[in-house]
């Protein structure tokens, strides 16, 4: 199983780390524009494999997308990140060049790839490389929602003054400040609806707070989160890579699901050794349904910006 990282910055390398501490792996390339940078990322991170006991190899290079060839998953994290006050859509002038760029180096190179789309804003993103890359739409997968749905869980956590393994939510939706739709509905501490045990203010609270946790973290560290989307990232490729058949919100491309077409937005899909192998449908009630209706018209403001 060989796995391409674009982009060796904070989310790549926190990503490629993952991937290798979790030994599923036989190569993970770091591919980075900056002279070095990957070769170093993976210089550091090999020799942190007999500390960490992972035989993964994992080797760098600066844009030499030959030696990305053959591989079975590619991540595109390259771009710029926002700083504090900034919005994710803000980064689409510099970042749309990028990942349509670095995506058809990519298919170029290994025709039957599956990409993972993580540079923001992702919706918009994956909905790029779905227009651009030729690729089938289950091999396209826009990583948000398994991030936006761990802020969730640990935010529940909190509200319950519970351990996060007692907790289970997701969050569907753009992945955007105002466009999250974290599932509070059908939250649960350990089966029973997390309703039974919090105010409903608390719950709306848990819910905002969710929705800016990728602004809240940005406030904080003066540029964007990367363990977190780095792990969110790690889980994605193993699902596939072991053919898991886990269940993920992702972005991905609908065709009449939720209602809508044409474009890519947060939903559950069951992820295997071909990619996106379902799309789940949840029934929603008429507050979650206006609530995305709206999410999905903000995404689709972004991707008329797109020069496509
Ligand atoms: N979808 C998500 O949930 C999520 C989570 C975190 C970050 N992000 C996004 O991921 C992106 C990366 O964030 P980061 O914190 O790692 O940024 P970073 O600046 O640390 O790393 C980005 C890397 O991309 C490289 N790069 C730029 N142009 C390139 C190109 N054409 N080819 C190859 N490499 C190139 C840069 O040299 C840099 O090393 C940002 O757009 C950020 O907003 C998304
Ligand atoms: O918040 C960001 O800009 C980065 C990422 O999308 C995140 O949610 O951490």
């Amino acid at each position: 199983m060989k796995v391409t990282v674009v982009g060796a910055g904070a989310v790549g390398a926190s990503c490629a780390e993952y991937i290798a501490i979790k030994n599923f792996a036989s190569e993970v390339v770091l591919l980075d524009i900056k002279e070095g940078f990957a070769e170093g990322k993976a210089m550091d991170l090999m020799q942190t494999a007999s500390l960490n006991g992972f035989d993964t190899k994992i080797t760098g290079v600066t844009n030499d997308y030959s030696k990305t060839a053959g591989s079975d998953i590619c991540v595109i994290t390259s771009g710029i990140p926002r700083k504090p006050g900034m919005t994710r859509e803000e980064l689409i002038g510099i970042n749309a060049g990028i990942v349509k760029d670095v995506s058809s180096n990519l298919v170029k190179n290994s025709p039957k790839t599956i990409i993972i789309v993580v540079s923001n804003p992702m919706d918009t993103m994956a909905y790029l490389v779905h227009k651009t890359s030729g690729l089938d739409k289950n091999k396209i997968i826009g990583m948000g929602g398994a991030l936006d749905s761990a802020r969730f869980k640990y935010r529940l956590a909190e509200a319950l003054d519970a351990p996060i393994s007692d907790v289970d939510g997701m969050v569907i939706g753009g992945h955007s400040d105002t466009g999250m739709v974290p599932l509070t509905r059908l939250a649960t501490r350990n089966s029973v609806p997390v309703s039974k045990f919090i105010s409903e203010e608390r719950l709306n609270q848990v819910m905002e707070d969710t929705k800016v946790g990728g602004a809240t973290l940005t406030k904080l560290l003066g540029t964007s989160a990367w363990y977190a989307p780095g792990a969110a990232v790690s889980a994605l490729v193993q699902a596939i890579a072991c053919d898991q058949k886990k269940m993920f919100p992702c972005s991905v491309m609908l065709d009449g699901e939720y209602g809508m077409k044409d474009i890519c937005i947060g939903a559950p899909v069951i992820l295997g050794r071909n990619g996106i192998e379902k799309i789940v449908e949840l029934e929603l009630n008429d507050a979650e349904k206006a609530h995305m209706k709206e999410s999905a018209e903000g995404v689709r403001k972004t991707n008329d910006l797109l020069e496509l």
